[in-house]
């Protein structure tokens, strides 16, 4: 079995004031190439999940490792390099006063990657297109752009490094419905096109079934279910997951012929 990518072993997050962990020692494993969903209602620990992948949170117990090495021996460049995230709302995480080039070229000139000011233009201009936008929308700003083209922005920034990882925190949750089903063909096609792997929190069951071939269901900070997404929405053990997909209107249905 290939070593995981990214893992997190008997993660607790505990918080002051708080009677129950957050996350109450939960396992995970991100394979390289394998995506993934981590999925569960409000207040199961699926953020607070991804910020200790993320390195932005520490465990009060437990371990992330990256490519077998307990993070806080990884060289904080290169994890950033190789892990970036995309969160809900780009409203917010796209800072209003920078144009979109300087937006999507920021982990180029933090991280040091591009030989030149040239160079990471012609990187900024290639993200944009894989995300499909115009290399000319660099000169644009924030609020000149739609809720979903906002989002692809974000996105752009977070592939401009070349990640092996992309962690998405409910990517088009904060998206108008109409525009939702797009930003996920796109981050499906980034992923096959780009090798990527894709670790998705989302409380939304059909999404995950889109994206991520295994699926992690969350609880009270724990992990009540996993496996591969057909089994898991085929054949729920779990009496929680059942309630969870039974709020699906209908599964995909390449998911049913695979039963
Ligand atoms: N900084 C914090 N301080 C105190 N409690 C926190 C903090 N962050 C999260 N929690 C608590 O930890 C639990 C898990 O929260 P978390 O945000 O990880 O859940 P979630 O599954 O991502 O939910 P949502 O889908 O609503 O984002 C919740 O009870 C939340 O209130």
């Amino acid at each position: 079995m290939t070593e995981p990518i990214l893992s997190g072993h008997q993660l607790t997050r505990r918080f002051p004031r708080r009677s129950h962990p957050a996350l109450d020692g939960v396992d995970i494993s991100v394979r390289p190439g394998v995506s993934l969903g981590i999925v569960g209602e409000s207040g199961a620990g699926k953020s607070t999940l991804l910020r200790l992948l993320l390195g932005v949170d520490r465990p009060s117990s437990g371990e992330v490792r990256f490519a077998g090495q307990p993070l806080d021996r990884v060289r904080p460049r290169e994890f950033r390099r190789q892990v970036q995230v995309v969160f809900q709302d780009p409203r917010s995480s796209l800072n209003p006063r920078m144009s979109v080039a300087s937006i999507v070229g920021e982990p180029l000139r933090s991280l040091r990657i591009g030989a030149d000011r040239a160079a990471r233009a012609e990187r900024v201009a290639e993200v944009l297109t894989a995300v499909g936008l115009r290399p000319q929308d660099g000169r644009r700003y924030p609020h000149e752009f739609s809720g979903g083209q906002r989002q692809r922005i974000a996105i752009a920034r977070a592939l401009a490094p070349a990640p092996r990882v992309l962690l998405a925190d409910e990517p088009v949750s904060a998206l108008d419905v109409s525009v939702r089903l797009q930003v996920i063909d796109l981050l499906s096609d980034l992923v096959d096109r780009l090798g990527l792997t894709l670790v998705l929190v989302s409380h939304d069951l059909a999404i995950v079934s889109q994206l991520c071939q295994e699926v992690l269901v969350m609880r009270h900070g724990r992990v009540v279910e996993r496996g591969p997404t057909a089994d898991v929405l085929t054949r729920p053990v779990d009496e929680y997951t059942r309630t969870l997909l039974a709020a699906i209107p209908q599964l995909p249905t390449d998911l049913l012929e695979e039963q």
